[in-house]
């Protein structure tokens, strides 16, 4: 950890740990591989169409959100989408909250995707 990331400490953690990803690295890295792949669009969104074996875990239903997420494996990667990226992005956070050590994040979202 450099001094600067001592001094701010958890928000650098927190950048450390995320890693936003495009379509193309995004693509690659879960393809012929078992990832943690989690598209975090409601139930809705998610039946219109998503990203070959993906799980789906709402990040708006809160309650949810942090049990689905708590059965994960927290020493592995996964992969989280949303529709463009905000709430993935949000999500990440809050995973690191949870203890998850690396989360790859889609650029864009599924909109960018297909
Ligand atoms: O999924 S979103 O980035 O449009 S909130």
């Amino acid at each position: 950890m450099s001094f600067l990331s001592t001094i701010f400490g958890h928000n650098n953690e927190a950048s450390d740990k995320i890693v936003v990803l495009d379509k193309i690295d995004y693509a690659s890295a879960i393809s012929n591989k078992k990832v943690q792949l989690v598209d975090v669009r409601t139930a809705n969104e998610f039946s219109g169409g998503h990203i070959k074996n993906a799980l789906n875990i709402d990040f708006f239903n809160a309650a949810n959100f942090e049990i689905s997420f708590s059965k994960l494996d927290k020493t592995k990667p996964v992969y989280i989408y949303c529709r463009s990226g905000a709430r993935s992005q949000k999500a990440a956070k809050k995973l690191v909250d949870m203890g998850f050590s690396q989360i790859f994040d889609l650029k864009g979202g599924y909109s960018r995707w297909s």
